[in-house]
């Protein structure tokens, strides 16, 4: 039987069980953090040499400036190369992909004030971007079509994907996926080293203005430590899934809890339910699939280390303990999970009713699936296309205009010692001839 921690919301010392739960060891740990900041200073500082010793090193393939770089017409050869069934479903996810991620376009916007002046906000998209799929532990290409389809719909003008390739194997269906959603460079190198090729550019691969995309600790790490340098979008760790549950089928809920811990050690899963007999059910159909999933000792590791079935006597209680884990995705696999979802404030993407497991939202059903976790759903979104534009606020003014406003500006510039700054506006309303 898999060692699946029971918890129960009636415990003295529930909430102090839970904030154990919620500790990982993620990308802030000392170590992770020393050995990205070395990776990143190397490449800063060796470039490309420095870039293939890391790849060599953690991929295990022997790089070279040449060999990391993947053309735009590999990237079609692949689209070609593959099955029509893989076109196919790949080409339906970019269409419900694109289809959504339209609904976030930004417009300008502008209105003209009491005092006369002209205020507004102008939209722009980033120049270049870089978007790093994962591809350590499984080759994600839909991870690629939701980095790459909100770029294109957001306008950005070059889109550069990095990916790693284990043992130096391009995977063909990440390739067709950059060909299809419009990736028009791409290198072959994962890890920290691919977010430091990024952030500081190499002699083979270009600076970017932003890095977005998931990755596991060592991706997180790295971005977090290049925030500044380049933008970067969230920290996009190890996967999470909270199910909260009712009813239904105790199979549907177990392969729902597990497929997020198919993805890594680290990630989490987590079932919330008032009913201690279907937790009870769920435990056992959990052990069944392990016993037949390819990827079960991931899994296993992952819900013996994270896991946790939690036993709640009320769904107020479950909503407290949801918005305390902030997941990235959360299953309200109710009845009637209206009722429940008003109560939830954190969580990356909701699911609601039975027939909505989460893999639907990872492939095709059109929102983001690079989502915010380690409860950083708090203060944080899913991937958009407000992540590729950027605002620009626009300020017009008339003489009529400084003249209404500019005396307490200057009064309060003065206020502030700042002399040179009430000389522009006092010029302004004491000189009366035109311009
Ligand atoms: N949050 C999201 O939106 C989202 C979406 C998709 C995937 N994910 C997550 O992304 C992660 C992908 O992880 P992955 O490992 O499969 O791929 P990855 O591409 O993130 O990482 C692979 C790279 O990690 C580096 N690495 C591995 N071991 C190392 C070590 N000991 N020291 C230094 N560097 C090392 C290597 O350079 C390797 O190329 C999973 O945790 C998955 O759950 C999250
Ligand atoms: N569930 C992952 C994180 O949101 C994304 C993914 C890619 N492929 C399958 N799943
Ligand atoms: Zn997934």
């Amino acid at each position: 039987m898999a060692g699946i921690a029971r918890l129960d919301s009636a415990d003295v010392d529930f909430s102090k069980q839970l904030d154990a739960l919620l500790t990982r060891e993620t990308d802030t740990g000392d170590d992770v953090q020393h050995l990205v900041a070395d990776i990143l200073a190397n490449v800063k500082r060796r470039g490309n040499e420095a870039l293939c010793e890391y790849t060599a090193r953690f991929d295990g393939w022997a790089c070279t400036p040449e060999s990391m770089e993947i053309s735009h017409a590999r990237m079609e050869e692949a689209w070609h190369a593959v099955s029509e069934q893989d076109r196919q479903a790949l080409q339906l996810c970019v269409e419900r992909i694109r289809a959504y991620h339209e609904h976030q376009l930004q417009a300008d916007w502008d209105f003209t004030d009491a005092a006369g002046l002209t205020l507004g906000q102008r939209i722009t998209p980033l120049d270049r971007v870089g978007l790093y799929v994962p591809g350590g532990k499984a080759a994600y290409p839909s991870s690629v079509l939701m980095n790459a389809v909100p770029a294109v719909v957001a306008g950005v003008k070059e889109i550069v994907m990095v990916v790693p390739t284990p043992g130096g194997e391009l995977n063909e269906l990440v390739l067709a996926a950059a060909y299809i959603s419009g990736v028009q460079r791409g290198f072959a190198v994962g890890g920290a080293q691919a977010v430091a090729a990024l952030a500081y550019g190499t002699e083979t691969v270009p600076a970017v203005d932003k890095i977005v995309g998931p990755g596991n600790k060592f991706v997180a790490a790295a971005k977090r430590q290049v925030f500044g340098t380049c933008g970067i979008d969230m920290i996009a760790g190890p996967s999470e899934i909270v199910v909260v549950a009712d009813g239904g089928h105790p199979a549907w809920l177990a392969a729902d809890f597990l497929s997020q811990a198919e993805h890594d050690e680290a990630a989490q899963s987590i079932l919330i339910s008032t009913d201690a007999r279907l937790l009870d059910q769920v435990a056992e159909a959990i052990e069944a699939h392990l016993a037949v999933l390819p990827r079960a000792a991931i899994a296993r590791a992952s819900v013996e280390t994270h896991g946790a079935l939690i036993h709640v006597h009320s769904w107020e209680e479950a909503a407290e303990a949801v918005n305390t884990i902030a997941p990235e995705h959360l299953e309200l696999a109710l009845e009637d999970p209206d009722a429940l979802l008003p109560l939830i404030r954190h969580a990356g993407a909701i699911f609601l009713g039975h027939f909505v497991p989460e893999a639907l939202g990872d492939y095709i059903a059109g929102p983001n699936h690079v989502l915010p976790t380690n409860r950083t759903a708090r203060f944080s979104s899913p991937l958009g296309v407000y992540d590729f534009q950027k605002r620009t606020s626009i300020i017009r003014s008339t003489r009529a205009g400084v003249e209404a406003v500019g005396p307490a500006a200057a009064h309060l510039a003065h206020r502030e010692g700042l002399q040179a700054h009430a000389l522009t506006l006092e010029l302004r309303l004491n000189d009366r001839t035109d311009v």
